[in-house]
């Protein structure tokens, strides 16, 4: 970014609003983000109320990018997209994939806490039922000896696209990729929350690169990262951060500048909002349109969080603009 807009223009527009969830997500009923309006369009700033304020400024950094300098010329006008499935019950996983309609591949929630390995042996065998093609996504929710055998006994009857983070560390990725060399291992955690993202990729604990817009600082930063993974030549998959519709389209305009883009994007979770920003847009054979997104005024002031957590995130921007600035000064 050349340089950043002063506070005062970034607090200029500013609409906090809580979105009410349709299914439980990372244990998350309702999601709280910040849109900020600038002279290229709008931004999103929602970092996970959890982060801290040094991984929450590459999220500012991102929502600036969107508002101040926008987005480089697309290669493609549509994104295809995965039908995302949370660590439902099996009789709900109809009702799920029926918000992705055409979806070719889908995304199942496995290793959920509280949940059993047989959990998720009958959600991926409902899905199948409908999308053959899954990928799965442990979230680091396994231990070495955990992934090995949930992933044998989850590629039994079919294979799997690729397994997503099946366990925490670069170090454990690198070893369920040893021992089954059969099934691709995708890096999501180890890319968006490492000190060094191409740290896992020069370990060999990858086979799929997970890319994500608002954590690795905006659409800039991720094509650089992809420019830099280049040489291990692992394809990409742009996905979301359970973002509303202006997020989501930061997401569909990195997805669209992408010189290579052969797997279908997490770009898909709009559906699981009760209400967002905006028209929720169409999936048109299991595809997203790319291009800018103005949230509905009417709804903003629908949607508006409470006075207290406004404030919260009014202060929780301040802080994180502070450590954008401290880091130029650097
Ligand atoms: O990739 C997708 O299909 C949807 C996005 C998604 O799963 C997600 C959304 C919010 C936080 C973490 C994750 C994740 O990929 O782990
Ligand atoms: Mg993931």
């Amino acid at each position: 970014m050349p340089q950043l807009p002063a506070l005062e223009d970034l607090l200029d527009e500013v609409h906090v609003v809580t979105l009410p969830m349709r299914v439980r997500f990372r244990g998350i009923t309702h999601r709280e983000v910040v849109l900020l309006r600038g002279p290229a369009g709008w931004g999103e700033f929602a970092p996970f109320p959890e982060y801290a304020d040094d991984e929450s400024a590459a999220w500012l950094h991102s929502a600036i990018e969107a508002a101040w300098t926008g987005f480089p010329e697309p290669v493609r006008t549509r994104v295809a997209v995965n039908a995302t499935v949370p660590a439902v019950a099996p009789s709900q996983v109809p009702a799920v994939l029926a918000r992705f309609p055409g979806a070719q591949t889908a995304k199942v929630k496995v290793a959920e806490k509280g949940q059993s390995l047989v959990d998720d042996v009958r959600r991926v065998a409902a899905v199948r039922e409908h999308i053959p093609n899954v990928r799965i996504d442990a979230n680091g929710g396994w231990t070495v000896e955990e992934a090995v055998r949930a992933l044998c006994v989850l590629s039994a009857d079919a294979p799997l696209e690729y397994a997503e983070q099946p366990c925490a560390s670069v170090e454990e990725l690198v070893e369920v990729r040893r021992r089954l060399p059969e099934i691709r291992i995708a890096a999501d955690e180890s890319i968006r929350r490492a000190d060094d993202p191409l740290r896992v990729a020069r370990m060999g604990g990858l086979d799929v690169a997970v890319v994500k817009v608002a954590p690795l600082g905006g659409v800039q930063a991720l094509l650089s990262l992809a420019t830099d993974l280049e040489p291990f030549g692992v394809p990409l998959v742009v996905s979301s951060a359970l973002d509303s519709a202006v997020g989501m389209s930061a997401g569909l305009a990195a997805a669209a500048s992408l010189p290579n883009l052969e797997l279908a994007c997490g770009l898909g979770t709009g559906g699981f909002f009760e209400t967002d920003v905006a028209p929720t847009p169409h999936f048109v054979d299991g595809t997203l349109a790319v291009g800018p997104i103005a949230p509905d005024l009417l709804r903003l002031r629908r949607l508006a969080a409470r006075d207290d957590r406004t404030r919260w995130w009014i202060e929780r921007l301040r802080r994180c603009y502070a450590v954008l600035t401290s880091d130029t000064a650097t």
